[in-house]
């Protein structure tokens, strides 16, 4: 599939499900069952995260909630544009209760840290984020995540979820994407 496009593989798709079954044995000891704010409410961010969503709540030993919020910043481009628009917004109120972004990258940070900021004015009991990756820039910006799966380096990457302009979410792992594929846009 898509071959020729993908100049390496970054993350396995073995190396993607062990990471997602070590984070939700994290995650299921810092929300105990039975909590007066009632079950975890994961809140994906679509599209880029449906699929470390699903793998993660379904390894989750714990009975959660799922929401969903897409916004979306990068567009058909491999930088972020900074203007973070709502294409959908939440079904349910979150007022008091334990709510656990899910998000597939932070990159510049951008996207979080806008989300936080959007979803504390909604006064969740408490508000946390897990990632899946996380590249060097993101650690630069206050955006403060406790839950993250792998560090990468600053490339642009597809799959799992991932995207340039629509295409490679579909891979089941995470790989760099061969410049010759995005060099036309005079974009990077
Ligand atoms: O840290 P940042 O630089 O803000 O980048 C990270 C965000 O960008 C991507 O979403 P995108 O806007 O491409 O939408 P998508 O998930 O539908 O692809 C990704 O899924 C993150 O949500
Ligand atoms: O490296 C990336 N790949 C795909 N989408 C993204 N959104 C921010 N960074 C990335
Ligand atoms: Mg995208």
């Amino acid at each position: 599939m898509y071959e020729g496009d993908i100049a390496s593989v970054l993350l396995t798709e073995d190396q993607i499900q062990e990471r997602v079954k070590s984070l939700a044995a994290e995650i299921a000891e810092r929300y105990p069952v039975g909590s007066p704010q009632g079950d975890l409410l994961l809140v994906g961010v679509l599209k880029g995260a449906i699929f470390f969503m699903t793998d993660l709540s379904r390894a989750l030993p714990i009975p959660t909630q799922m929401e969903f919020m897409a916004v979306s910043s990068y567009g058909s481009s491999t930088s972020s544009s900074g203007v973070v628009r709502i294409l959908k917004d939440l079904d349910k109120d979150i007022a008091g209760r334990n709510v656990l972004i899910v998000e597939d990258i932070i990159d510049s940070g951008l996207t979080l840290s806008w989300l936080i900021r959007n979803l504390s004015s909604r006064n969740p009991g408490s508000l946390e984020v897990v990632t899946l990756l996380r590249k060097p820039d993101a650690v630069k910006t206050d955006v403060n995540v406790a839950l993250i799966g792998f560090d990468i380096p600053n490339e642009f990457v597809v799959g799992y979820g991932l995207d340039y302009a629509e295409r490679y979410r579909d891979l089941p792992y995470i790989g760099t994407l061969d410049p010759k594929i995005y060099s036309d846009d005079g974009d990077l």
